[in-house]
């Protein structure tokens, strides 16, 4: 029988640091999903655990500080990382021991869903963790994928518009994320458009828009986004390629509904093309 040997670049490695979502519909299995299903091969540095379903989440806990330590040198013996991207980092002492983790190693540019509240609601990041968030993990992004509510808390203002959608990137590239993807209002139900404006280093700026679909399956919508501008990365995709192509697949894996669990669900990883 004929054994395939893959090379290790044809699978480059893709680091995922957040917290385990046991409904398998967000967080790091959301992310683990979209490596798989874009052939990057992931890797986890897990932070937390929260505990639910469909209908909601029921409880959370975090993971030792000196587990995580040990997750990230591990890692960094082994393996070459060539991006990563974080989600639930839930408290300060997490933040930071991230960030230091991050400076002590090379795992290449960073994706950062700087994830504060679920859709539904729930809170994953405590409030006083906010300022740790806006000084110390927010200028090591090369792209922050912040949803409405997380622009509307990081910048410090009320978003009632897509000019104040504008300007809450603007402030957010001013406290050091290098490229930005400030993603807009989806609660509607009369809404027929989903709106994210996008802001690239180099000034270049644009809106991405598609259609609104009514669902109660888009768990894991944002992590899924910013884990596949990771995984593109990786590949060695230009930033604005990055997120155009993971606009694209979470729009499919939103349209292509899976009937998973009795509420809210997951969207559709298998759906998009993989490439
Ligand atoms: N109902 C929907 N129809 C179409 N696109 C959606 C819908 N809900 C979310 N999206 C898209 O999914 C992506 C993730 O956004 P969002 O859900 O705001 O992130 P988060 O999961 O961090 O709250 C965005 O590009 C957004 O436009
Ligand atoms: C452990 C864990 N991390 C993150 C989330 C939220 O995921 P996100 O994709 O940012 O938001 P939703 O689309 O699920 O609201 C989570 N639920 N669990």
């Amino acid at each position: 029988m004929k054994r395939d040997v893959f090379m290790a670049n044809e699978y480059p490695q893709v680091m995922t640091i957040a917290g385990s979502d046991s409904d398998g519909s967000a967080g790091m299995q959301a992310d683990l999903h979209t490596f798989f299903t874009r052939k990057v091969y992931g890797i986890s540095v897990m932070t937390a655990c929260v505990a639910g379903n469909s209908y909601g989440i029921h409880a959370s806990i975090s993971l030792p500080l000196d587990f995580i330590n040990q997750e990230f040198a591990d890692i960094a013996a082994d393996f070459k990382v060539k991006a990563a991207k974080t989600g639930m980092l839930a408290d300060s002492s997490l933040i930071k021991n991230v960030v230091q983790n991050y400076k002590e190693y090379d795992f290449g540019p960073l994706v950062v869903d700087p994830v504060i509240m679920t859709k539904h609601g729930n809170m994953l990041l405590e409030e006083s963790a906010f300022e740790t968030l806006r000084e110390l993990l927010v200028p090591l992004a090369t792209v922050i994928t912040p949803n409405f509510y997380e622009s509307e808390k990081l910048a410090d203002m009320k978003i009632n518009n897509d000019d104040d959608l504008v300007t809450a990137a603007h402030k957010l590239q001013q406290m050091g994320a290098k490229n930005v993807v400030a993603k807009g209002y989806h609660q509607d139900s009369n809404q027929t458009e989903v709106r994210d404006f996008v802001l690239l280093e180099s000034g270049k700026s644009f809106w991405l828009s598609a259609p609104y679909h009514h669902t109660t399956h888009i768990n894991g919508t944002g992590d899924s986004l910013s884990a596949c501008i990771a995984a593109e990365i990786a590949k060695g995709t230009d930033i604005e390629q990055a997120i155009r192509i993971a606009k694209n697949y979470v729009n499919t894996a939103i349209w292509n509904e899976i009937a998973v669990g009795h509420k809210f669900g997951p969207i559709n990883h298998w759906a998009p093309k993989s490439e």
